[in-house]
Formats: C-alpha cells, structure tokens, sequence
C-alpha cells in the first residue's frame, strides 16, 4: 500500500501580525515538522508574488540564452562560488548524473578581504537578459529578511530567546546564496536513469525553495524508506532543514534527503533555493534546550566555516 506523508504547509501570517497565540501555534508547527519529516511549506509570508513570478521568468530568460554567453559566466571563475553550471557537471547520487542547469549569486562585494564564498557576482549583459541583476538580487533581500523571520520562529520552537539566531543570519559574515535552477524536461524512459538532481541533504542551516507548478521534488521519509513528492503550493516556499542545524539540535531536528526527478513534460522546470549557511565565526554546539535529561551531544562542536570548507571541497571540485 502507497504510504501517504504530509508536508505541513504552515501559514506565517499570524507570527507577521503579533497575534501571540497564533505565534505559539505557528511555532510549534515548524518545530513538530522540523523534527519529521524535516521540510515544510509557508504561506503568509508577506513576499509578493509579483516579484517571484518577474523574477522567474528573468531566469528561464537567463537559461535561454545560447550556451556560450553562459559558459563565459561559469562558476568556476569565481573563488566565490558564483556563476553559472551546465547540466551533468555534478553527481549527486552515485549511478547519476543532474541534469539540472544552475545559476548562483550571492551578496554583492568586492574579492579585497574576501572570506569563504564572499565575493562578486558574475551577470550577463544587461542587454541579454533585462532586469535580471535587478530582480534576483531584490528575490534574494526578501529571502534574508524572511530567513530572519523564519529563524525567530525556530527560537521560538525550540524554547529559546526569540533573536537567539539573529546574528547567525543577520551579521556582516552570515553567508547566504541563491541558485536557480532549470530542470529540462525528460521522456518517461530518460526520467528513469537521470535526476534532475540527485538524493542529497543541504549542507547549511536552512533553505528555502521557490518552485513552479511542475514538480518533481521529492523527499525521503525515513521511518518508511519511501519518497514523497513536495506538491508545488502556489504562492509558497518550500523550507527545509540542513546539516549544520540538525547537528547543532543534537538530530532533534532532521535534514532530510530530498531530490529532483527530470520532470516527465514538454516544459522546463525552474526553481530558485535560497541557502542559509551561517556565520563564518559561529560555532555549531549542540543547543542546550536540545539536550534531554541524560543525553550526550553527539557532535564536537564545529565552526561554520570549517563545515562549509569540508562540505563545498566534497561537491564541487
Ligand atoms: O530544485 C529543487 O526543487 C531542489 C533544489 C535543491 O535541492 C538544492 O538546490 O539543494
Ligand atoms: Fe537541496
């Protein structure tokens, strides 16, 4: 018998307008589905729609474009990390190779004094793909200030000060970057020995995903071994748990596998993942209100840089 598992969508708006008891209920909420099944969607969330739809359409103007105006913006010019990757250059589940095409950009700053994944953006020309820089980068201001609200709601989950995660979004070296993605459409019998990416958990705190109405997400539920679609919700982000927060809540809370499977369709897919990695200087140490009676931290504590080096030098050579 197909197992059927719900991906909670959580509607935010109670939290955005001070009802406390609202705010009571949402927490606890994104607190149960952090711990199971580890991913959740939002509504309420105060980011128009306007702007996510404009700046969808920038992007599948900006995979349009003929493969060499992209390769010149490729990824690997970047110390940062930033810029385009063509399909098939990563595998993330062994036997597979994404078919997913990506694009990254992150806060805009110069290489002098650069940390770990600071640095500038690499854009087309404005004339190939209007309004694109634009658009992107006020998407991705809208994600930090939702990440900042989505972190005092996971304090609040978790019983601490409501800002205790403030400084880990919110600070000068709090890394956060943004990928679009175009999934290309797939046969039935492709779909079967491709992904669009692989099974993989996220190596940062928290992601947040904007995807359109095509689906294919996917999410591993563990207690059963089976994988369970993300539906597309209009108007929502997806939001899951990483790495580095399922360590830092000694596995109180789960980062779940999760994949893409190549959209059986005669369309493209396109998604945009907003990644909170963290603080370069934070340490991660098991939270004390994660810590039950009797139960031992199962991790030695890990500063976010160190994770994010040894993360990033495993996938992306
Ligand atoms: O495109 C999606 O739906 C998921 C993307 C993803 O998992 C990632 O970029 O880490
Ligand atoms: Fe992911």
């Amino acid at each position: 018998m197909a197992i059927s598992i719900s991906i909670p969508v959580i509607d935010i708006s109670g939290y955005l307008t001070g009802d406390k008891a609202a705010t009571a209920s949402i927490a606890s909420s994104i607190s149960s589905a952090a711990q199971s099944p580890g991913f959740f969607q939002i509504t309420g969330h105060g980011v128009p729609q306007e702007l996510t739809s404009g700046m969808l359409a920038r992007v599948a103007a900006f995979f349009a474009l003929p493969a060499e105006k992209k390769i010149a913006l490729h990824r690997n010019n970047s110390p940062a990390l930033r810029g385009f990757e063509t399909v098939g250059e990563q595998t993330l589940e062994s036997g597979f190779v994404d078919s997913k095409e990506g694009f990254m950009i992150g806060p805009e700053r110069s290489e002098e004094g650069a940390r770990f994944l600071q640095g500038p953006n690499q854009w087309p020309a404005e004339t190939d793909v209007e309004g694109l820089k634009v658009s992107m980068m006020e998407y991705f201001g809208e994600m930090q200030n939702l990440s900042k609200i989505m972190f005092r709601l996971i304090a609040l989950g978790l019983e601490l000060d409501e800002k205790y995660f403030d400084d880990f979004v919110g600070s000068k070296d709090s890394i956060t970057m943004c990928r679009a993605h175009r999934y290309p459409p797939a046969t039935e019998e492709m779909s079967k020995n491709s992904r669009g990416i692989g099974a993989h958990t996220d190596f940062g705190a928290l992601t947040l995903l904007l995807q359109d109405k095509i689906g294919g997400l996917e999410v591993f539920y563990r207690p059963t071994e089976t994988w369970h679609i993300v539906e597309p919700v209009e108007g929502a982000f997806v939001v899951n748990i990483g790495d580095m927060l399922e360590r830092w809540t000694n596995n109180h809370y789960a980062s779940t596998l999760h994949r893409v499977m190549s959209p059986v369709s005669n369309q493209n897919r396109y998604s945009v993942a907003f990644f909170n990695e963290g603080l370069l200087d934070q340490m991660i140490e098991c939270i004390p209100t994660c810590l039950k009676h009797g139960q031992k931290p199962l991790y030695e504590p890990v500063k976010v840089e160190d994770h994010l080096q040894q993360r990033y030098g495993n996938s992306y050579q």
